[in-house]
């Protein structure tokens, strides 16, 4: 049975039957408009939390009760708060629901499938192994006419073992025979292809999405839409404007690393992608200017469209191959594991003299750089030591990283990269107005720009950025455009600042008002552009080893 879609899309099938992409997903109707939705997917056949967050997350609804309201900065502002209670499945103690209503869902969603299996297993360590197993479910209807690359993953020997593993345990786990490995093993091979990874916007906690419809969505590098999760319901959004009939296409992986880091994320996948992005290996620059919606940035914290097309990086440094063997290098340096900050500054000094090429060349956007500078001012907006110094990261990778990276300013990776923003200027307004400021940093510069900046304007700038671009690219349910709204509010209701607000006022309704644009430019384009210069030598001084020059 074909699946069922959405009005707004069509499936084109290939009519060559030895074509690897055999079908492909296509509008029905012009959207001319970047951040548009094209269609949403409620009723999944797959929709789970993943392992680690299964007993703190309803089953059904996918709302979850472990991340905390926050106060403080935070990397994920706007998570909610924990006020949900979990009930288990009386039958089988393992699903847990926030309310009746999700539980009877859930079971006519499939549980009713996999209740009797769970209720076995726990069973088996009770003592009760004669109970009666049902017919295993797998998927829904629709799981049929999914595409599983069962042959390409029988030749990658190393994941296919991984799958038979996996299939033994499964079929171990529901107290089935040996006959129905193979299945397993399908099944496997077809999540494995279609599932999205659903990385929940709010909590940033991932598990997987399934739907028959939304799996006919093709992979490029160079994508015209994607996809954004709410709870149990996915939103597929235009990324640029896209015409009547045309394929829609997502990244199916992260489509800023280099060209051979792509490639081999989609091994997975089973095809060679030939994209634009990959047939003349471009790399983010390339890609950005000429991006069709590069003007929505006219209103970002990078307005400047000419700097977005002809920034001042030197190519000529760093070839296409040593920023491929500059990604190989930093990849085998691993990942930050424990919480040692030992540890951290010496993988962090490490990644940056990996970087050293591209630093030098200037190319700021260009994966592993970007991705080095964000996770050291992640680390360093909780510390108590360094969280003045993450401010200046943080400006920098908003104006210098992510917009070539991301050219869509309602991305929620950029949005949360603004609010970011505003959590550390609520920080360091406070040791402003306490007078610590300088005890905290030693760099006069930072200190000086922090205490002439207008702090709350800066703040009512980002804010209002955010809930403009949230409300295009995410949920008006997205916890971190509500929080934005309430900061706003907050802000707004200010006694003695109504010159300040109405000047951003008239800038948020025309950027090119010329009140209001003077005002943003040099209150707080001017302060961020400042403390953004502040970045390179701070990283110097601390990775580098170079002293930190008092300005
Ligand atoms: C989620 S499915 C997409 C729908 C698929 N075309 C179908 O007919 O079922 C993923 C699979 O589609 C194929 N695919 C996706 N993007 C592709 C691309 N750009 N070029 C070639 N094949 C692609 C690959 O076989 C991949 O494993």
């Amino acid at each position: 049975m074909p699946p069922q879609l959405p009005p707004t899309l069509r499936i084109h099938h290939n009519p060559d039957p030895t074509a690897p992409n055999r079908r492909s997903l296509h509008t029905t109707t012009a959207f001319p408009t970047p951040g548009t939705t094209i269609a949403t997917f409620t009723t999944p056949l797959l929709a789970l939390p993943d392992g680690p967050s299964m007993r703190t997350t309803c089953n059904y609804c996918l709302r979850t009760t472990t991340t905390e309201l926050t106060t403080t900065p935070s990397t994920n502002p706007g998570s909610q708060s924990p006020t949900l209670t979990l009930k288990a499945c009386t039958a089988c103690q393992t699903a847990v629901y926030c309310g009746a209503a999700c539980q009877r869902a859930h079971w006519k969603a499939g549980h009713k499938g996999e209740c009797g299996m769970l209720a076995r297993v726990r069973d088996v360590q009770g003592g009760d192994r004669d109970r009666a197993l049902p017919t295993p479910a797998f998927f829904g209807e629709g799981e049929g006419v999914l595409e599983g690359n069962v042959e390409g993953f029988r030749a990658d020997g190393e994941l296919w073992r991984d799958f038979e593993l996996q299939a033994k345990g499964a079929v171990v786990y529901a107290g089935l025979g040996e006959g129905w490995l193979g299945r397993a093993r399908e099944v496997l091979c077809k999540i494995q292809t279609n599932a999205f990874n659903r990385l929940d916007a709010d909590t940033g906690m991932t598990g997987i999405f399934l739907d028959a419809g939304l799996a006919m969505v093709n992979h490029s590098c160079v994508p015209n839409a994607f996809i954004g999760f709410d709870k149990r319901t996915a939103v597929l959004r235009t990324e640029r404007p896209i015409q009547e009939g045309e394929e829609i296409t997502i990244s199916y992986i992260d489509n800023t690393l280099p060209k051979s880091a792509r490639h081999e994320a989609l091994r997975l996948y089973h095809f060679k992608c030939d994209c634009p992005r990959c047939k003349d290996d471009l790399d983010v620059y390339e890609v950005c200017r000429t991006s069709p919606h590069l003007r929505l940035n006219s209103f970002s914290l990078q307005p400047d469209l000419t700097k977005l097309r002809n920034p001042s990086i030197d190519k000529a440094k760093v070839s296409k191959e040593e920023i491929e063997a500059i990604y190989k290098k930093w990849k085998a340096l691993g990942e930050p594991e424990g919480n040692d900050e030992d540890d951290h500054l010496k993988l962090a000094q490490a990644r940056w003299e990996v970087c050293q090429p591209l630093v030098e060349a200037k190319m700021w956007a260009v994966e592993p750089l970007p991705t080095t500078i964000s996770q050291l001012a992640m680390r360093w907006q909780t510390s108590y030591k360094m969280v003045v110094y993450a401010l200046p990261l943080l400006c920098f990778v908003s104006t210098e990283c992510d917009p070539i990276k991301l050219v869509a300013p309602f991305m929620p990776w950029r949005i949360k990269g603004v609010m970011a923003i505003v959590m550390l200027l609520a920080v360091t307004g406070e040791f402003t107005a306490s007078g610590e400021l300088a005890t905290r940093c030693t760099h006069e510069g930072l200190v000086g720009t922090l205490a002439m900046a207008d702090q709350v304007s800066m703040c009512e700038a980002l804010l209002r950025l955010a809930v403009h671009h949230g409300s295009i690219g995410a949920s008006e349910d997205w916890g971190v455009l509500k929080e934005a709204k309430a900061m706003l509010a907050d802000l707004e209701s200010l006694q003695g600042r109504e010159q300040e607000s109405r000047l951003l006022q008239a800038w948020a309704k025309d950027p090119e008002d010329p009140e209001g644009a003077a005002f943003f430019e040099s209150q707080v384009l001017g302060p961020i552009k400042t403390l953004s210069s502040f970045a390179v030598e701070g990283l110097e001084a601390m990775l580098g080893g170079k002293s930190l020059v008092k300005r």
